[in-house]
């Protein structure tokens, strides 16, 4: 989607004031004061701010991992918040995908296995999950390793695969952090590239933490944790 084309219809993510506080010796540490935020279908956001600001913290309250203090989450209309915690897993698990800094692959397992496992914790067979995994690899490039161990990668060949299993239960949201964190700047590019290709291809709605400007600059739109509000950059 490109900028400004977004209709109501296409509303995947909703953040309405969310409120962020934790506990600590000398009183609460307020990170996030207000938080709201729309995602569409097919758009890519960057989200920037300093370090500390609460980026990580934004992301996890979005993919539930974490609880916000107010606010609230909607997902294709639907109101997150009242939920229990294993209905909230469900929705995790069928609308989301996560990319990390580090690519949390799992080591003693082929690129392969580690794009088809979620498939299988989701339902699938193992026959059933692996045309999408060997699609979803060959998309990134990596048709040629399929069985290589993540050991026997390369850091970008890793994030790539971590790439893949992000996407292999076809989620609407696509969260990342710093994705391209550990890489060197030829590889960042080369993985950013993919990731945004894959991103309009699959019409996912993708929110991305990153310090590094030049790929905020390439996504559809930035916002800015700035002194705890989230703001159009
Ligand atoms: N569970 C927690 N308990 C206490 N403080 C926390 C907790 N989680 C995060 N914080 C604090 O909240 C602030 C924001 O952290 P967060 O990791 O979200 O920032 P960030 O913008 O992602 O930083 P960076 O760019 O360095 O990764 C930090 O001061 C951090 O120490």
């Amino acid at each position: 989607m490109s900028k400004g084309h977004a209709n109501n219809g296409d509303v995947v993510l909703e953040l309405k004031g969310i409120q962020q506080s934790f506990a600590q010796a000398e009183g609460r540490l307020e990170v996030i004061r207000r938080a709201d935020l729309t995602l569409h279908r097919g758009e890519m956001v960057a989200l920037i701010g300093p370090s500390g600001s609460g980026k990580s913290t934004l992301l996890h309250i979005t993919g539930m991992l974490e609880k916000a203090v107010a606010g609230e989450i909607a997902i294709a209309g639907k109101t997150m918040t009242a939920l229990g915690d294993d209905a909230k897993t469900a929705a995790r698990r069928q609308t989301m995908g996560f990319v990390y800094q580090h690519h949390h692959l799992l080591p003693e397992f082929s690129a392969l296995e580690n794009v088809i496992i979620p498939q299988m914790i989701a339902g699938k067979s193992r026959k059933e999950a692996t045309p999408r995994a060997v699609d979803l690899l060959t998309r990134v490039g990596l048709g040629k390793r399929l069985d290589h161990r993540p050991g026997k990668l390369s850091g970008g060949e890793q994030q790539r695969v971590a790439i893949a299993r992000a996407l292999a239960n076809d989620p609407k949201i696509l969260l990342a952090d710093e994705p391209t964190g550990n890489l060197d700047h030829h590889t960042s590019e080369e993985v950013f590239g993919m990731l945004r290709h894959l991103v309009h291809d699959f019409g996912v709605a993708a929110l991305i933490a990153t310090h590094n400007l030049e790929i905020a600059q390439r996504m559809d739109r930035i916002v800015t944790l700035r002194d705890g509000e989230l703001v159009a950059a």
